[in-house]
């Protein structure tokens, strides 16, 4: 990972043209020959290989200017998202707050320690079907009458112990009797008085339709490990074994500011407005990746009103759309340019969304500033949102599934990553059209972000996705 710290700056960096404190850039040319082997995003990480996750905290405005003037460049999206999972990983850590909740509150939450079974699975020997529990060939002996439910009665919990040549009435689930060799189904036997057979065509056969102690797991099983997101069906074993509280991180609380005066809420669109693309399902997809949104507002194009919600807002994670271009009016990024205390990223060598903003915050809170162009947000917020997460509670870094590429993408001109949306036909990913970044129709039609390679890909090359979800 590419780390610079102003503090340690008068180390010399190889490659370095010219230094600032020791923070330097080096912008090696698109068209300079790469050597064998080399990917263009090698080339492009390599030669930027000392701008990354840089603390400015501290700096005088002028040198912080210079600063991220000179780090202004390009950053792989890779090494972006290595660099911010990290940094929300220290941020994470450094928080430390796994709390004990209660199982029914733990839904959605991180897991910080592997949650083991306190008991054997099953805890007791039962039956697996109704019928009689017996011993030895038949016919058998009914030793006890069934019971039946009332009130509070636990009919399941009666014991007792049979003998050879002797049945016993049992529900699904109830504790065997001592002495048990097998369970005969209701619907296999015959009763007549108090003698039990099997019919003809199901024979008895001993062992079977018990549930053994401990078949499944031994007392001590790992249930779920440390860091997984617990979901209903986790929940649903916790339970099953007797957990009634859980160690675990809370959900990362997200912020969110979608600016743009231009932006309408409802309704048709007139010239010069947009309708707000984002706010309807950003939120959802956030919860859907393990956060918690703690605020979402719509902000004007003020840059004291956006400064000021920076500064007040609540979430580990602060996520702004628009205003990520370097015009006058692009308050979004001087702002952050001046607020963020670390910078991981003020453009990123992906298209979509090369003006996307990654940072710290005061107060260890992250900060994305996503573009304001729909495609362009999209495939920012898919792309870095979740390894925000991931970071942050001490889940592994979220997974690219793999596709086969469906027709030949040529190298990109500008030498940056593309997530390209795709249809996925079985296992092959085909482009989507209406993806320049204002677009979203191949969005919307899409399955994954194909993350095709600044060199290009050719049908038939096998290329890392994004799930869409
Ligand atoms: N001279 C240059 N201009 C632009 C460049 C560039 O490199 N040089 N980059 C372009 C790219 S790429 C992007 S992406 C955008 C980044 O724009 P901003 O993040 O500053 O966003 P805005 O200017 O506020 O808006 C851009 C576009 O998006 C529409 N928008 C904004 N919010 C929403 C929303 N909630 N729902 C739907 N659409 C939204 C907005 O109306 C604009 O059309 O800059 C390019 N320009
Ligand atoms: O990079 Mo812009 O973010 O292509 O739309």
């Amino acid at each position: 990972m590419a780390t610079a710290h102003v503090g340690s700056a008068s180390r010399p960096r190889p490659g370095s043209l010219h230094g600032t404190r020791g923070i330097s850039v080096r912008d090696v040319p698109a068209q300079t020959p790469l050597p064998r082997g080399r990917r263009a995003s090698d080339r492009l990480e390599q030669g930027h290989r000392h701008v990354g996750r840089r603390r400015i905290a501290g700096l005088r405005r002028r040198d912080r200017r210079t600063l991220l003037r000179e780090s202004n460049v390009r950053r792989d999206w890779t090494t972006v998202r290595e660099d911010l999972y990290e940094l929300a990983g220290e941020i994470g850590r450094s928080l430390d707050r796994p709390e004990n909740l209660r199982l029914e509150d733990a839904l959605g939450t991180t897991t910080s320690a592997p949650i083991v079974s306190p008991i054997p699975v099953p805890h007791f020997e039962s039956s697996a079907m109704d019928g009689y529990a017996v011993a030895g060939p038949g016919p058998w002996r009914l030793v006890s009458d069934p019971v039946r439910s009332s009130g509070e009665r636990n009919i399941h919990r009666r014991s007792g112990s049979i003998g050879v040549g002797e049945a016993w009435p049992v529900l699904t689930g109830s504790v065997l009797p001592q002495g048990t060799e097998g369970v005969v189904r209701i619907e296999h036997a015959e009763t007549r008085g108090t003698t039990v057979r099997s019919l003809p065509d199901h024979p008895y056969n001993p062992g079977r339709d018990m549930r053994r102690r401990g078949e499944e797991m031994e007392r001590g099983a790992e249930l779920v490990a440390a860091g997984t997101v617990l979901g209903p069906r986790h929940v649903a074993l916790l339970a099953a074994c007797g957990i009634d509280v859980v160690s675990a991180r809370r959900p990362m609380s997200v912020s969110m500011a979608f600016t743009g005066n231009e932006v309408i809420d409802s309704g048709v669109p007139q010239p010069g407005e947009v309708r707000d693309a984002f706010s309807a399902q950003f939120p959802h997809l956030l919860r859907g990746w393990g956060a918690d949104i703690s605020e979402r507002t719509r902000l004007h194009d003020d840059h004291d009103v956006i400064r000021e919600w920076i500064s007040w807002a609540s979430g580990d994670l602060v996520i702004l759309t628009g205003g990520s271009g370097s015009s006058s009016q692009d308050f979004v990024r001087q702002i952050l340019e001046d607020m963020c205390t670390e910078l991981v990223a003020t453009s990123i060598a992906v298209r979509p969304g090369h003006p996307t903003i990654v940072g710290r915050l005061p107060g260890d809170r992250l900060v994305l500033g996503l573009p304001g162009n729909p495609l362009a947000a999209h495939t920012s917020l898919y792309g870095l949102a979740p390894v925000a997460l991931a970071g942050f509670l001490g889940r592994t870094m979220p997974r690219l599934r793999t596709a086969v590429l469906g027709r030949d993408v040529p190298p990109s001109r500008k030498a940056v990553t593309t997530l390209a949306p795709c249809v996925l036909d079985d296992d092959v990913a085909r482009p989507c059209a209406g993806t320049r970044s204002h677009m979203l129709s191949g969005l919307a039609a899409a399955d994954v972000l194909a993350v095709i390679p600044p060199e290009g890909a050719t049908d038939g090359q096998r290329i890392d996705c994004l799930p869409l979800d």
